[in-house]
This record gives C-alpha cells, structure tokens and sequence, in this order.
C-alpha cells in the first residue's frame, strides 16, 4: 500500500489533517461475472471489516460465527431482569475513538451519519488516594495536548517533566511503527515507565488506566503497546483522547444494521455456525468443515478471537507451515475480566460522568453509568426510577473466586458513589471472560501477520500485525480490511482506501528531538 498525505473531509474523517491514507494496489473496480468465494471465519470487528470490503467487491462471501450473534466481543444477547423487564447484555462499556478512522468507515456502511454513536463530555479518572484528572478542557492538537495535560493535570506538573530523564523519555516523542515494537518490545510497561522517571501519581493514575484497558497488568505489558498508545491517542494524533459510545445495545445500534448490509450485498451469514477445521485441497481450494457440512471455498479469512485461532489451527493440520503453526500455538490470552451491570432501584447522584476510569480502587477499573447515554438503559431508569451502573475490573487473578471479586467491585463501587451504598440491586448481571490478547514482553515478533504461508489464507484480528499505528477496536477493522485487500490484490481487484493516524511523531521539532536519543 502507498501513503500520502491527503485532505481531510472532516464529516468523513477525523479533524486530523495529518492523518494517513493508504491506497490499495491497484487493479480492478470489483468482480463481475464469475467471481471467487471467500470464507470469513469469526463475526467480530474484523471479520465484518473482511467480509464487507470482499463482499462489496463481488467476491461470494460466507461469514460463519460460532455465536448467535455478531459483534464478537461487542456481541449482546437478550436477558430478563428480575423485575421482568427485557435488557441486552454484553460486555459492556468500549469507547469509540475519534481516530478509529477504519472502524468508523465500517459502521458508516450501515449508518452513514454515525448517528448510532453518541459523544462523551469527557474523560475523567480518579485515583483511591483523591487525586482526579479529566481531558475534557486539554486541547486535541500535539503538542498543546500534552502541554496542556501538563498544565491542567494534579497528577502531573512541570515539576515532574523537568524531573524526567530527557534522554529515556524522548522516543515518546516520535513513536514509528514497526520501529517501536524493535526497541521497546523487550521491556514491560511498568519498566519503562520507572525507566523514564514517570511520576508516581500519574503513573498510578493515568498510565495505570490505559495499560490495564490492554487487559494486561503493567509489568506483563509490552512497553511497545504502551508507547503505541501514547502515539495513537495522545501525542500522535489530534483527534484527542474524548470518545463516543453508541447510543442503544450493540446488537441494535451496530451490528443487526450491518448484518442487513452484507447480506444485502449477497454474503451468507451464518450464526451458530463454529468452524472445526480448514483445509487446503490439492487443486488450490480450501474446504471448511462445520458442523455436518464441509463447503469449498477460494480463499479463507481467519478472523477468530486468540484462543479461537489457537484451537482452529491446532485441529487444521495442513494450514500453514511449521514455524507459523508454532507461532500461533504460542498465542497467549490475557488473564480473566469482569464486567458486572448493575440494575439499581435509586439514581446516582447527578453529576455523576457517563464514564469515570478509576484507579487504586483494588482492580475496579472503571465505572459507567449506562442509562446517561444508553437508550434501552436510559428507558429502564425513567420507567423505574433507578440507574443501571456498570464496573469493569480487567486483569484480575484467577486463582480468586468469581463471587469475592464481584463482592469487592460493589464494595468499591460503594466508596466511589457513596450514595450506592444504600441502594437496592434489583438485578445483576456478571460476565467473566478470558478472551483478550495478552500483548506480553518479547511477544510481538511471534504474533500473528495478515499474510500467511498460504496465499489465499489470510488472518485478521485485535492481535495481528498490521505495521500501522492501530490497537483494539480499529486493530481489528483495519486488519480486517487488510486481510480483505491481500486477497483482492491477489484476484487483480482494488481493495478498500484505509486511514491511520500518522505513522511517525507529527512534529518535525519533536522528531528532532526524540533523534537525539536514538543517536546519543
Ligand atoms: C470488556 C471489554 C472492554 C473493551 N473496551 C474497549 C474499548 O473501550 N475500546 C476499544 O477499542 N476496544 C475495547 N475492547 C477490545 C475490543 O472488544 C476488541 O479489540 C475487538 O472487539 C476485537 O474484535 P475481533 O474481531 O478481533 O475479535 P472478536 O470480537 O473476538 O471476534 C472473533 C469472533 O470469532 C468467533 N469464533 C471463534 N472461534 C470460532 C470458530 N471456530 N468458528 C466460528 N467463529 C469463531 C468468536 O465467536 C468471535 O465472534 C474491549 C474488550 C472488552 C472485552
């Protein structure tokens, strides 16, 4: 893919004028006539991203999902509360981002306003210890975000940036990708943190906040993840760090709408649907073996979650060759989360923020009040007069029972909105899942690419390598979309025109600077 620097559309895109674009290769517009059929394997964020771009190129594109849903780890799934009341359960709470330029292109399918998504004020965290910051009056535009956060921060004064070590610190300043994972893959989060001299309260505060929403504790972390996200929403883009969340479930803002989309574009979705084996035949094709039904295909997206993968490869003996087996084999989960909704019979107070990210709060990682932005939330509380509050705690020990953690995350709920602790729970409902990557240290080299030793097999997923500075949600769009264009460049068709935040430090004084480090 070639870059250039393109104007901005700012209804289309971000307000970033320094965002990327990445043209596909060339070739042509789409299939017409006999054209190939593709199986897209997983029903999450990539694989939506895979199946609409090959889709909506004229490739036959059946999607299997072993759930009953899609939206992968944004599946919802319909429950009955206590008082009888219908609600939609997931796992709940994900910040939209501005600069998920990719996602975003994904959902306008369906909705080209993105009216499904809904702003947040702002950003706010709290620390046990009383110490609070916010994003909400720092500007978006590098440099004046981190000078700003500097200036408005309790956690973070001049002081403490005159007190850093300039020379370890500089890289922060021009974070190149794949160049960070080479330097910065070998450390963990916590190390380098200690390495640059971060201060201790913003530590624990702000850097604690965003490596656990890697699912990872600090020290397992990759200090190249963190540096990615240091670019990605701070430094590196001027989208800023204020998000939007949707304003209904995600089954009905998201992804019924572009389920509709495919299948409007002649894609075969298939739900409850799991995949037990790929194999490639001997004239070229690929069989994938469901269950009672073996069907032929062209080529294959493998777009499952890790674990998924793990098992999916493990069973197709013949995918592949034997160090990218080996590779896979080695993928690692992130240890177990929780996410526990709340129903509660009163409101909270007022002022409380739609979302709070919390800190030394042992594990509570953040806080929503869903019925300040959801509708079906916000339509319960009206009719009940109470609140639905949702607790995430990512990265939690196993080896703790399920039912004392849930205990302890409504205990500290109790401390940060005081006035819960009188409240009665009319319904709870917990989710505890294990399946997120664990970006570990060391681990990059071994994660998994788009392309794979076969040439029309190809993977996407929140822990592929995309080489562009993308994590999370927009990992998975884009290296859906990624996986979508290997194969249509391989068919001669042109793929889809991709969008990332800029892949190097946007100012060249910055870069001058973070050069001095590299070189000293
Ligand atoms: C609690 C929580 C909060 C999060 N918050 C944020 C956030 O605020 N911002 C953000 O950007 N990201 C957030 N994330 C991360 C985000 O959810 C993921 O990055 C993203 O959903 C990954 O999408 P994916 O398509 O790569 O994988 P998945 O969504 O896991 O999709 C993989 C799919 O493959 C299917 N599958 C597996 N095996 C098979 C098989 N054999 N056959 C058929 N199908 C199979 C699975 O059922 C699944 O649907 C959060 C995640 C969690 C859990």
């Amino acid at each position: 893919m070639s870059a250039r620097r393109h104007r901005i559309d700012a209804t289309l895109h971000g307000r970033d004028s320094r965002a990327e674009v990445l043209m596909p290769a060339p070739g042509r517009q789409r299939f017409t006539g006999d054209s190939p059929s593709a199986a897209v394997i997983g029903g999450g964020i990539a694989g939506l991203a895979a199946a609409t771009a090959l889709a909506e190129r004229g490739v036959r594109v059946t999607l299997y999902e072993q759930g009953e849903s899609l939206g992968g780890r944004l599946a919802g799934w319909p429950v009955r509360l206590a008082d009888g009341s219908e609600a939609t359960m997931s796992r709940g709470f994900h910040a939209f981002f501005r600069q998920y330029y990719n996602l975003r292109g994904l959902l306008r399918r369906a909705d080209p306003g993105l009216s499904a998504l809904t702003p947040m004020a702002d950003y706010p965290l709290r620390h046990r210890d009383g110490m609070a910051d916010s994003f909400a009056r720092v500007p978006r535009t590098p440099p004046w975000s981190a000078l700003g956060f500097v200036a408005l921060s309790p956690s973070f004064g001049w002081r403490d940036l005159a007190a850093m070590n300039p020379r370890e610190a500089l890289p922060l300043l021009d974070v190149r990708v794949p160049e960070v994972y080479e330097r910065f893959d070998g450390i963990s989060a916590e190390d380098f943190l200690h390495r640059i001299g971060f201060p201790e309260a913003a530590h624990h505060l702000a850097f604690e906040v965003f490596s656990r929403s890697f699912f990872s504790d600090p020290r397992e972390l990759s200090a190249a993840e963190l540096l990615l996200m240091f670019h990605i929403y701070f430094l590196g883009s001027s989208e800023g760090l204020l998000f939007d969340v949707p304003r209904e479930p995600f089954p009905q803002a998201l992804w019924e709408p572009l389920g509709g989309c495919l299948r409007r574009l002649g894609a075969e979705v298939r739900t409850g649907a799991p995949v037990h084996r790929v194999r490639p035949a001997a004239d070229g094709d690929l069989t994938v073996e469901t269950d009672g039904a073996t069907d032929r295909h062209q080529a294959v997206v493998l777009a499952l979650d890790t674990r998924g993968l793990r098992r999916l490869v493990g069973a197709s003996e013949q995918l592949g060759d034997a160090s990218w087996r080996a590779d896979i084999a080695a993928m690692r989960t992130a240890p177990p989360f929780l996410v526990s909704r709340l129903w509660l019979d009163r409101p909270v107070r007022e002022d409380r923020a739609g979302f709070l990210g919390t800190s030394g709060f042992d594990g509570l990682d953040n806080v929503s009040v869903l019925d300040r932005w959801e509708g079906e939330s916000a339509r319960w509380a009206a009719r009940t007069g109470g609140s639905v509050v949702e607790l995430h705690a990512y990265a939690v020990d196993g080896r703790t029972e399920p039912k004392v953690v849930q205990r302890r995350m409504l205990e500290r709920l109790h401390e940060v909105y005081p006035e819960t602790a009188d409240f009665r729970v009319v319904d709870a409902h917990h989710e505890w899942r294990d399946d997120c990557p664990l970006f570990s240290v060391g681990g990059y080299r071994r994660r998994p690419a788009v392309r794979t030793p076969h040439p029309r097999v190809t993977v996407a997923g929140d822990m592929v390598r995309t080489g562009l500075p993308v994590a999370l949600m927009e990992r998975a769009a884009t290296s859906g979309f990624l996986a979508a264009n290997a194969l249509l460049a391989g068919w001669g068709i042109r793929g889809q025109v991709l969008w990332t935040v800029p892949r190097a430090g946007r100012s060249r004084v910055l870069r001058a600077l973070a050069g001095l480090a590299v070189r000293r």
